[in-house]
């Protein structure tokens, strides 16, 4: 846009393809709110995003993380969360995904307790994605959504006695929304889903007894919780909601949080009900963290498991923290999915699910998730034997003893060929179907997502930059062992245009080459990998 003058008679500008029936979404009002959402706190996201930059670069020369001083009070003192609405109590089997009107419905029917409707890891945020998301949950919580098959092989259609709790994940506060320019300047993507969604939706939902409820993503501090308390209280004075009606879980998914989860508990308290064990982010944000820590270069993700000492003292500590503060301590996703047409790997893949589910009703998380339909039955077969009340909130971990050193402990393992390899085939293929639009895909039977494919990325970054790694045979660690795996794979996927994403391969291959040989590690892959969508 060009000028003040033009700035003040159009301060928002729709940047994106227009969509037929976009202005049912975006009408002068919802317009309005989204300017004042934006000109209220972007210069308070901004503060926040470098603030995060400047711990890194603390990080980069040599500090660790360690409990915050100046909270200690906070941590010590003696206080709740607000008590938890019925329709958030018992949770003890999740279902995510990302949100496209067939699998809104089917998670909605699917008899989970709750379904996390994801516009962050799962989504790739292309304007339609967007738009086309928000609309199938107006209509859901309307509850007019139906869905008929391109092919008209099947009509969906939302099930009216459905009481599966629709939980909403606007992506995090590090994206910015290209395609909505305000005053010039693009929105933040937390509060173009966030605040968009409240607006089409809290009061049909205030109607029908429940609340916009949200997971908040990717935050690494008690200042970046007060933030969004202040956008939420902001949203329900200016929409006329009743004060704290908009209920919030917060995923503890990066290593800084992990310091401040009494903290980011407090700062939400009248509206928080739980901490989530984001696993894939949090393994993620531990190499962005150390990415400059020879002596705590990770081992190939397939042995990073949630009982690797550090992951174990984390999850261990989310479920003390909670249930001193009387809010939920829910667990994180397996990636293992069903794999159809082989019943013995099948069963491999859900004995893991199982086996780890068990860990999480056994440490005393409150509920788990799961990334498909048919793992609903499996997790919650599990959490109904172990966990008979709809939570553990009595199960307070008082033997847990948690220090700073056991939620940064060096991590034994090994980096195999084929785990190298591996990391470069997912991340290429994961970052094909992003740039083709697919956020969430199966790749070798895993689920693969931005958290998952972001570790992959980190981790080769991490291995050539940190110079003198060795293979287990031996072989050096360096860039003509990435260049060559790189090479190699257009071969290797003889039959790419058959993958999702098929025909971004090569595009794909070139981002990752960009991002391993770059001298620093980008912040996170989504952020170049938006330009080119
Ligand atoms: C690190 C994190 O952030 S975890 C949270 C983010 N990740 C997720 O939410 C993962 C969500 N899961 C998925 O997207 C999918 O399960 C995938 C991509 C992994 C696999 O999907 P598919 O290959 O389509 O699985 P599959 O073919 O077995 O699906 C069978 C049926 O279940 C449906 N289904 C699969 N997963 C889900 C889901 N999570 N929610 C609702 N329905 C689902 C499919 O749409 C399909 O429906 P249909 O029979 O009516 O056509
Ligand atoms: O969002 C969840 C994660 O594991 O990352
Ligand atoms: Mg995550």
């Amino acid at each position: 846009m060009a000028g003040d003058a033009a700035r003040t008679l159009s301060p928002l500008v729709l940047a994106g393809p227009r969509l037929a029936g976009q202005e049912d979404l975006l009408g002068p009002a919802a317009l309005e709110f989204l300017v004042e959402l934006h000109r209220t706190f972007e210069a308070r996201r901004q503060e926040r995003l470098a603030a995060r930059r400047a711990r890194q670069a603390r990080f980069d020369a040599g500090e660790l993380p360690d409990f915050r001083e100046d909270t200690r009070a906070i941590r010590e003192g003696d206080w709740t969360v607000a008590p938890i609405p019925a329709a958030l109590t018992d949770r003890r089997v999740e279902i995510t995904g990302p949100v496209e009107p067939k699998m809104v419905i089917n998670a909605l029917n699917s008899g989970a307790s709750c379904y996390m409707a994801d516009f962050e890891d799962s989504t790739s945020p292309t304007w339609e994605n967007l738009l086309v998301g928000q609309r199938a949950l107006r209509k859901a919580t309307a509850g007019t959504l139906d869905w008929m098959a391109p092919d008209g092989s099947k009509h969906y259609v939302l099930d009216p006695t459905s009481t599966t709790t629709l939980i909403v994940r606007p992506r995090g506060w590090h994206l910015d929304e290209k395609n909505v320019l305000v005053d010039g300047e693009r929105l933040s993507a937390s509060l173009f889903d966030l605040g968009l969604y409240a607006f089409l939706n809290a009061t049909v939902l205030q109607a029908r007894d429940r609340g916009p409820y949200f997971y908040l993503p990717k935050l690494e501090c008690m200042e970046e919780a007060a933030l969004w308390e202040d956008v939420l209280a902001w949203i329900e004075a200016r929409l006329r909601l009743p004060a704290g009606c908009m209920k919030v879980t917060v995923l503890i998914e990066t290593l800084p949080a992990a310091f401040e989860m009494h903290e980011i508990l407090h700062a939400l308290r009248s509206r928080i009900v739980g901490l989530n064990c984001g696993r894939w982010d949090y393994i993620f944000s531990y190499l962005k963290v150390f990415r400059r820590h020879r002596d705590r270069v990770l081992p190939e993700r397939g042995q990073v498991g949630m009982t690797q000492p550090f992951l174990k003292a984390y999850s261990e500590l989310l479920v003390q923290t909670c249930h001193r503060r009387g809010a939920h301590a829910m667990g994180g996703m397996a990636a293992q999915i069903p794999i159809a047409g082989d019943p013995i790997a099948n069963e491999e893949a859900i004995a893991r699910v199982r086996a780890d589910k068990q860990r999480e009703v056994d440490a005393g998380h409150d509920g788990t998730w799961v990334a498909h339909p048919a793992l609903i039955k499996v997790a919650r077969e599990i959490f109904d034997a172990g966990m008979p009340g709809p939570n553990q909130h009595a199960t307070r971990r008082e033997d847990v003893q948690v220090t700073r050193d056991a939620l940064i402990r060096p991590s034994i393992g090994t980096i195999t060929r084929k785990g190298f390899d591996n990391n470069v085939e997912v991340c290429v293929r994961y970052l094909a179907a992003w740039l083709d639009g697919n956020g969430c895909v199966p790749i070798h039977w895993l689920m693969e997502d931005a958290a998952t494919a972001e570790i992959g990325r980190a981790q080769l970054w991490q291995w050539l930059h940190n110079k003198h790694l060795h293979l287990d045979d031996g072989t050096p660690v360096d860039f003509s062992l990435f260049d060559r795996a790189l090479l190699a794979l257009p071969s290797k996927l003889a039959d790419r245009m058959k993958l999702p994403g098929g025909s971004k391969i090569n595009e794909a291959i070139a981002l990752l080459d960009e991002l391993t040989h770059a001298d620093e590690l980008v912040e996170f892959l989504t952020l170049p990998a938006y330009e080119r969508l």
